[in-house]
């Protein structure tokens, strides 16, 4: 009998074509997935005269560029003559080389982290690119998934193949049963909270426990999306019969036979018993309450009830300053309890809190209530949009006052001009909260769909769980 394997390292064996001298191996890619930052790698592959070796194995969408205003209007929405350059560079670019492009107007259109997974392009066991950081997010359905930067995809490309050094491993347990009003986004910032920002470089997380079990598939991409914000090149959770209903039926999952067979391959992939990890972590899930982060890094974050840290009492130096640095750019001051920090503004989105879980989680925060501060929601796709329609939950956001806009990355990295004016603090469902990250001098405060809806009720930073008590 062969030694027990991690899932990862039966993904990787399985993709693996030749392992080089310095251990590095040539791995085949199954999917690659580009937005508009991929002009670069189109004009390198142009430059080599290198065609798209397999297009059909690249699906393209617009997302970071897209506006999330009059969106009717198609590309003439766009306000910024740049932006729409970068929306109609990967149209020309993927009309040229034959590659199944979800543009502006398509109904497919979304976030790339949302769409792929939501029309079953992601799917276990795959190997997935894209040159995106948040790519980690596909794993989620038990799919090694991790983001490349542009030469790398260029190479992708021409090729259908990347050379990567063999991470390390890290199993995440999180044990027990969440809390009421305790969302993945709050599992995941308790996480990055614990072991820090660079607390997984160099590994592949998988996590597990009771609790990653009980969370949904939305939950588990919410989890996954934000391993590279703890320095992981790739997140996982094993496939499951969560993820077998998730996957049934969406356009591009296996159908008939095909189904059967890829759900059989699929139950051999989870970890083995006695499966070595590098490392292994713990936390108990019921110990965990709504998250907040208070500073500029996404490890900079505290339970609900807490108090701002004080970076007097920072481990080390290096800490130190980080937490000083923070404090003067997000005007807070140490000991100042979280709940009384004051919010100008609230954004639900994003490939990390951007599905429809999420758009019903904020909604059943603000049914019968009004927000008090301006506030917008970009669904992660045009589906979830359309789905939430569907279900009545824009009526919801727009009774209470929220701007229920089309779909895209919006206001989580500002690029299509959804920007956070200097110096307000935003309740943010995004998953980067660095200086200038929503637009110069924005201030952002990572929480879950729920808890930005509470900060726009209450108009500061406020415990769902109180608003909830007695609905
Ligand atoms: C623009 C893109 C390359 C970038 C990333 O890689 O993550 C963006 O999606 C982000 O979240 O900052
Ligand atoms: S939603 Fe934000 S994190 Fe996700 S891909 Fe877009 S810009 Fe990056």
């Amino acid at each position: 009998m062969s030694a027990p394997r991690t899932m990862f390292e039966k993904i990787w064996d399985a993709h693996v074509i030749v392992t080089g001298a310095g251990g590095d191996a040539l791995l085949h890619v199954d999917r690659n997935f580009i937005h508009e930052g991929s002009f670069h790698a189109f004009a390198a592959l142009q430059a080599g005269g290198l065609a798209v070796r397999k297009p059909r194995q690249t699906f393209a969408v617009a997302d970071h560029y897209a506006p999330t205003l009059n969106r009717e209007q198609g590309i003439a929405a766009v306000p910024d003559p740049e932006m729409r350059e970068m929306i109609q560079l990967l149209d020309a670019n993927t009309a040229r080389h034959g590659i199944r492009h979800f543009g502006l107007d398509d109904p497919d259109q979304g976030i790339v982290h949302v769409i792929g997974p939501e029309l079953g392009l992601t799917q276990p066991g795959l190997l997935i690119t894209c040159g995106d950081s948040h790519t980690s997010t596909h794993g989620a359905l038990g799919a090694y998934a991790f983001g490349i930067g542009q030469s790398q995809l260029r190479l992708v490309m021409a090729t259908q193949t990347i050379w990567q050094k063999k991470p390390r491993t890290l199993r995440i347990a999180v044990e027990g049963a969440l809390a009421p009003g305790v969302s993945a986004k709050d599992v995941v910032l308790a996480i990055i909270a614990r072991i820090g920002t660079a607390g997984a470089t160099g590994h592949t997380i998988e996590y597990a426990g009771s609790a990653i079990r009980s969370l949904s598939m939305e939950g588990r991409l919410t989890v996954c999306n934000m391993s590279i914000e703890a320095g992981a090149r790739a997140g996982l959770v094993a496939p499951d019969d969560a993820t077998y209903d998730y996957l049934y039926g969406r356009r591009h999952a296996p159908k008939g036979a095909d189904w059967d067979r890829a759900v059989a391959m699929w139950r051999r992939l989870p970890s083995d018993d006695g499966a070595r990890f590098d490392r292994e972590v713990v936390l108990d899930g019921a110990a965990i309450a709504p998250m907040v982060t208070w500073g500029t890094s996404p490890e900079e974050a505290v339970p609900i009830d807490a108090a701002v840290p004080d970076p007097r009492q920072a481990p080390d130096a290096d800490r130190r300053a980080h937490m000083e640095q923070a404090l003067r750019y997000m005007d807070l001051a140490p000991g100042t309890p979280v709940e009384q920090i004051r919010i100008d503004r609230a954004f639900i989105g994003t490939c990390t809190n951007g599905r429809i879980e999420d758009l019903r989680a904020a909604a059943q925060v603000l049914k019968g209530r009004k927000i008090v501060i301006p506030a917008w929601v970009s669904p992660g796709s045009t589906a979830v949009k359309r789905q939430a329609e569907a279900e009545g939950l824009d009526r919801i956001f727009k009774a209470a006052g929220f701007e229920w806009r089309a779909s895209g990355c919006s206001g989580c990295a500002a690029m299509n001009g959804d920007q956070v004016p200097a110096g307000e603090r935003c309740a943010s469902t995004s998953n980067r909260n660095f200086e200038g990250r929503q637009g110069a001098g924005s201030r952002t405060h990572l929480v879950s769909p729920a808890m930005a809806a509470a900060a726009a009720v209450t108009g500061r930073l406020t415990d769902v769980r109180k608003l909830m008590a007695g609905r």
